[in-house]
């Protein structure tokens, strides 16, 4: 290393031999004391990069010990590539090369959990682990938001809003999901009705409409759900794993930010309507009325004193949370069904036992409780294609996941939930779509109730379990009996696109004309 910095000294020395400024030497020697300088530099930056790709890899081999993964990282960008376009073959090679394995992007090391019994442990270890928004979110949904509250607070947090899932305020909501889902369809018989047509954005919408109907009611105007739902795509494509960090002009980031402060701007109006009229003596109608009143209940042992700002990004957090996943879940329930006639028809016998063919009167939730083959097609559709694969945590400590490997503190830890729920000890033919086998009580399926993490596990497991089923269920019953349904094969049917949650590489081609008998 002495050598390297030998050049410039003895240059030096000679400068100042001649007591002159260094500008005022002749040209050719000015040359050779700069020539000399750039190499020391040149040569100084190489060794400073090559002793820090030497430590980056080093580190990430220490980290990663034995467990499956490349021997080596790309330096610097790691798997950075395959994170920006994430791919089923790709992960799937993940999933298989362990039950943990490790992968490395921008320098944060990543185990990846593939076996039921890592993932579980993962989601229900709050000591060691807790859910690692990605760097976007806090930009997008506000710091203060709920969703990154952690340990007790969120514990505290959360139970509260368990109330806004109440099967009495679900049966409300049910209601409002009936009118919503018949309007749509009243346009879907005219825009599916000559040719085949990507469902999936007419899907997001009908979801959206009825999502932002259920929990803010009539208190935002029918402009604003249009509004909110085109504008929540921006949120949606600045939601990748890696990101341009800084929400600059023209930024993913920076256009999602844009979405939410247009829904923010509804979202509380709607809560400070809600209180005006509950206030007024008015009956709830929404998930928002509902959650007011009971805060107005002496018997509450919550906080009350929710801004209309606070009560705003709640909503605004459960639309992040559930539309793409929702979206997803009802668009492959489309496909599935479409793909299987036979499943078909036995939805439309079920329908026609519990309805008598009173197809125009509103479900309840009374009815889709006599609806346990509808419900089947829904859980066995999640479980084929989970619409979520995978949700990243990190860890706070140290983490002992096993015997033989603890995950270093502030690593990333990603539970994978698609090996569990293609488990072919506990579903038999894993990828085939078959509903009945959550209809034998003593099934594999149901006997190993562990297996289905398509909804998590643990104190973050999804809030809307019940009411997204029942909405997919809801949709569903109501399209098979309304609608004689033509699914267009292309060759991206079956190939899959993740964006982030799982949707058809066509967005699944459909065409519906109305029922004869509907
Ligand atoms: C098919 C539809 C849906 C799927 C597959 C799904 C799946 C998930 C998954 C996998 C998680 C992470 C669980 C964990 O970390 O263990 C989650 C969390 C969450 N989901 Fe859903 N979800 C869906 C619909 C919904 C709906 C409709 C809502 C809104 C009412 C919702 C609200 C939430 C919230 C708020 C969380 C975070 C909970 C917490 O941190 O305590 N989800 N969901």
């Amino acid at each position: 290393m002495a050598s390297f910095f030998k050049g410039p000294s003895s240059a030096a020395a000679a400068a100042s031999s001649t007591s002159s400024p260094l500008y005022s030497l002749p040209s050719a020697l000015s040359f050779a004391f700069n020539g000399q300088q750039s190499f020391t530099w040149l040569y100084t930056t190489i060794a400073i990069v090559l002793a820090l790709l030497i430590l980056e890899q080093t580190v990430y081999r220490a980290k990663k010990r034995h467990l499956p993964g490349d021997k080596w990282t790309i330096p610097i960008i790691g798997k950075f590539a395959n994170s920006m376009n994430p791919d089923m073959d790709e992960y799937k090679k993940q999933w298989n090369s362990g039950f943990l394995s490790a992968i490395s992007v921008f320098n944060i090391f990543i185990v990846m959990s593939s076996s039921k019994d890592y993932s579980r442990k993962i989601l229900n270890s709050p000591t060691y682990a807790e859910p690692w928004l990605v760097h976007a979110a806090k930009h997008i949904l506000l710091p203060e938001n709920w969703v990154f509250l952690t340990g007790k607070d969120h514990v505290d947090y959360r139970r509260g809003l368990n109330n806004l899932f109440t099967r009495k305020a679900i049966g409300m909501y049910i209601s409002i999901q009936d009118a919503v889902t018949r309007k749509h369809f009243k346009e879907w018989a005219v825009d599916f009705g000559t040719t085949a047509q990507p469902l999936m954005f007419p899907a997001r919408f009908l979801n959206m409409d009825t999502s932002l109907r259920v929990f803010c009611g009539n208190h935002i105007p029918d402009e604003a759900t249009r509004l909110i739902s085109d504008k929540y795509w921006d949120i949606t494509k600045a939601l990748e794993l890696v990101n341009f960090p800084l929400p600059l002009p023209g930024t993913k980031i920076y256009k999602a930010i844009q979405a939410r402060k247009a829904a923010m701007y509804w979202l509380e109006l709607a809560a400070r309507t809600s209180k005006k009229e509950m206030a007024n003596g008015g009956e709830p109608s929404c998930l928002l009325d509902e959650w007011v009143k009971l805060l107005a209940d002496p018997s509450y042992k919550g906080r009350r004193d929710l801004t209309d700002h606070e009560m705003a990004l709640v909503i605004l957090s459960f639309l992040f949370a559930s539309q793409d996943a929702m979206s997803s879940g009802l668009v492959y329930g489309f496909q599935h069904i479409a793909d299987h006639p036979e499943v078909l028809a036995k939805v439309r016998a079920e329908q026609e036992r519990v309805r008598q063919g009173d197809y125009e009167k509103p479900l309840t939730l009374e009815l889709l409780d006599e609806m346990p083959y509808l419900q089947a097609v829904v859980k066995e559709s999640l479980r084929v294609q989970p619409p979520v694969l995978m949700v990243p945590y990190k860890a706070t400590k140290a983490f002992p996941i096993s015997d033989d490997y603890t995950v270093p503190a502030n690593s990333m830890l990603i539970p994978s939930f698609y090996n569990s729920l293609h488990d072919a000890e506990v579903y038999p033919e894993p990828d085939t779509f078959l509903p009945d086998r959550w209809l034998d009580p003593q099934s594999s399926a149901n006997a190993n109730p562990s297996n289905y993490l398509v909804w998590g596990a643990g104190p973050h497991r999804c809030i809307g379990v019940e009411y997204a089923t029942l909405n997919m269920m809801l949709v569903l019953a109501m399209a098979t009996t309304s609608f004689e349904w033509e699914h267009e094969i292309t060759p991206k049917t079956n190939k899959i696109a993740i964006l982030p949650t799982l949707f058809p590489a066509d967005h699944c081609r459909m065409k519906f004309t109305p029922r004869k008998s509907a």
